[in-house]
């Protein structure tokens, strides 16, 4: 049996793991927290699945790699400083792992993935994403993530700059740039989490979309970390990617 304990356990996400963790025939619930100053009672946990703020979880994490707790992670809002922070904090407590994936959903990893394939083939990468209105983050960890591997695979590849001739701007009408990639958030009453990625070059545009469609659909990527992270060979590891045999 894995001891789990949740970090922000009564919030949309933290109370659907809570679901997930006492329904599962291999993990035990040993405590589910919602207040920072009652994080203590998670000691005797082997993994603890944050869901919390993005304003919280560098602390969180922080706390669970002193107390020996590996941590796996779906709260956004981390860049690569913070996750320097992140790997910095474990390398000065050794034991505990940390899994930080910016989205648990299986296809929204594919969508990740096939986006970064396909954007060196196209002159032009722009990310929409589109969430409930009550997400306290704007542009979404996923969005902020698949522009960074879109530009990534850009930039091994060798690509331009994409061609943007726009010299009078609403400030915000372009979105927000992440590495040279514009991302746009829409906040819609109605919706839970999506995106599209759209890719143009001459004559032909792609477009790829993810939908989740309710919360239930991360429990399986964050029932794989919570199995799987103690084992991972990185004490710190960004995306599910690696555990679903990825590159
Ligand atoms: N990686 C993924 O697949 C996914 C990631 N997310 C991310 O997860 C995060 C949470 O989203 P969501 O569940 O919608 O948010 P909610 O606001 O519904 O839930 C967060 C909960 O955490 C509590 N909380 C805040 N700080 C702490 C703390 N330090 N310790 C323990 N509990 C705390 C909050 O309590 P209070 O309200 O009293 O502050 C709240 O109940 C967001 O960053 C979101 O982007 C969401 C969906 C999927
Ligand atoms: O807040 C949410 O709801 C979500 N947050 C994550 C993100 O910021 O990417 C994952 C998913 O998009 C749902």
């Amino acid at each position: 049996m894995i001891k789990v304990g949740v970090f922000g356990a009564y919030g949309r996400m933290g109370s659907e793991v809570v679901k997930a963790v006492e329904g599962a025939a291999d993990t035990e619930l040993v405590a589910a927290v919602d207040d920072p100053a009652e994080r203590g009672a998670v000691r005797g946990a082997d993994v603890v699945v944050d869901f919390t703020h993005p304003d919280e979880v560098v602390g969180n994490i922080r706390w669970l790699a002193e107390n020996g707790i590996h941590a796996v992670v779906g709260t956004s809002g981390f860049d690569d400083a913070r996750i320097a922070e992140v790997r910095e904090t474990l390398a000065a407590n050794p034991g505990p792992n940390a899994l930080i994936a910016p989205n648990f959903g299986i296809a929204a990893v594919l969508m990740m993935n096939f986006a970064a394939k396909a954007a060196p083939y196209f002159e032009s990468t722009e990310i929409v994403e589109l969430h409930h209105p009550n997400k306290a983050d704007a542009p979404s960890g996923t969005a902020y993530r698949t522009a960074e591997l879109v530009a990534g695979a850009r930039a091994r590849a060798g690509a331009e700059p994409m061609p943007d001739a726009t010299t009078s701007e609403i400030p915000g009408a372009r979105g927000a740039d992440v590495e040279g990639v514009r991302v746009h958030a829409l906040r819609m009453t109605g919706m839970i989490a999506h995106q599209e990625v759209v890719f143009g070059t001459h004559g032909e545009t792609l477009r790829i979309r993810h939908d989740s469609m309710n919360r239930e659909s991360f429990m399986p990527g964050v029932l794989l970390g919570v199995r799987r992270v103690a084992g991972l060979p990185d004490r710190v590891t960004v995306g599910l990617e690696p555990l679903l045999g990825l590159d």
